[in-house]
């Protein structure tokens, strides 16, 4: 049984955050494991309030994670500041597992899980130990400080992303919300890259998308799956969660994390390699 790691925020609605990533975790048959950051009070329609955790009982759950097992990829989410920021990259820096960084800003609803200062200690301490980085489009735009309106704009944001010592940045489309699909464009260190495409589905129900996308790729990295292969069967795993709405709640529902077992991954994502 392969082991892999959230270091993410608590979603009271269980939608996004630790718990999407736990119950993604689970349905791609790894074993899960948390570290809580910060307590939200949060349904479908938005957070109603934030109680983080001190960075030295962020350093005691990592502590106690690390030292009973064999952590094979883990992912953070949601980490709010630069204390506990800097706190998980200096733990990190003494690990090798595979490290996948969804660099939480603002939650949909507006609310900002990631305290404006802190994007510094994001940009410095963490992301040079990412072997993957996975930004929606507002996100890339606030860390590589280039404003993104057409594709050669996410070429050249994905560079100067690169630069900061990441080995995989995954520009994700879903904010692209005029276009008839959902476009990922993942680039590598060495200059290759590759695009993914599905199909745009319209519905309000996409809270946690980033969240499953991101710990699905941890879970599929954990069993031991090319970087390549994590990723594109992680697009496969949120399309079908999105495509197949539970209808829960009032507001932005949650996607639906038993649909890629219970359709057995089957979706084709149109993969396009350009070098
Ligand atoms: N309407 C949609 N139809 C199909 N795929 C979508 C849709 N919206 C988002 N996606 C896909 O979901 C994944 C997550 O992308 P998105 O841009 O929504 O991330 P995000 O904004 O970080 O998510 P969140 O903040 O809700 O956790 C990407 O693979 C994206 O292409
Ligand atoms: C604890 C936590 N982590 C992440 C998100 C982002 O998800 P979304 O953008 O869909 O609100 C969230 N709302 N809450």
């Amino acid at each position: 049984m392969d082991v892999v790691l959230t270091i993410a925020g608590s979603d009271s609605g269980g939608g996004a955050g630790i718990q999407a990533d736990l119950k993604t975790f689970q349905e791609l048959k790894t074993f899960g494991t948390s570290v809580i950051t910060a307590l939200t009070a949060q349904n479908t329609c938005g957070v109603q309030g934030i109680y983080p955790t001190t960075p030295e009982f962020v350093a005691q759950q990592m502590t106690s994670v690390f030292q009973d097992f064999n952590v094979k990829a883990l992912k953070t989410g949601m980490l709010f500041s630069t204390e506990i920021i800097e706190t998980v990259a200096r733990i990190l820096q003494q690990q090798t597992a595979h490290i996948i960084v969804d660099p939480v800003m603002i939650a949909k609803g507006g609310a900002a899980l990631l305290q404006d200062d802190a994007v510094h200690a994001l940009n410095t301490k963490l992301l040079p130990l990412a072997t993957v980085l996975t930004p929606n489009i507002p996100e890339a735009e606030v860390i590589s400080g280039v404003k993104i309106r057409n594709e050669q704009d996410i070429f050249n944001a994905a560079k100067r992303i690169l630069q900061l010592g990441v080995k995989c940045v995954v520009m994700k489309g879903g904010h692209f919300e005029e276009a008839d699909t959902a476009t990922d464009t993942v680039f590598f260190e060495n200059g290759s890259s590759f695009s993914m495409e599905t199909k745009r589905i319209n519905t309000k129900h996409t809270h946690g998308t980033g969240c499953t996308f991101s710990s699905a790729i941890t879970a599929f990295l954990g069993r031991g799956f090319t970087l390549h292969e994590s990723i594109v069967e992680a697009k496969k795993f949120v399309q079908l969660a999105i495509e197949h709405p539970l209808n829960i709640g009032h507001g932005h529902g949650p996607t639906n994390h038993f649909a890629y077992q219970e359709l057995r991954g089957i979706y084709e994502v149109m993969v396009h390699e350009t070098k």
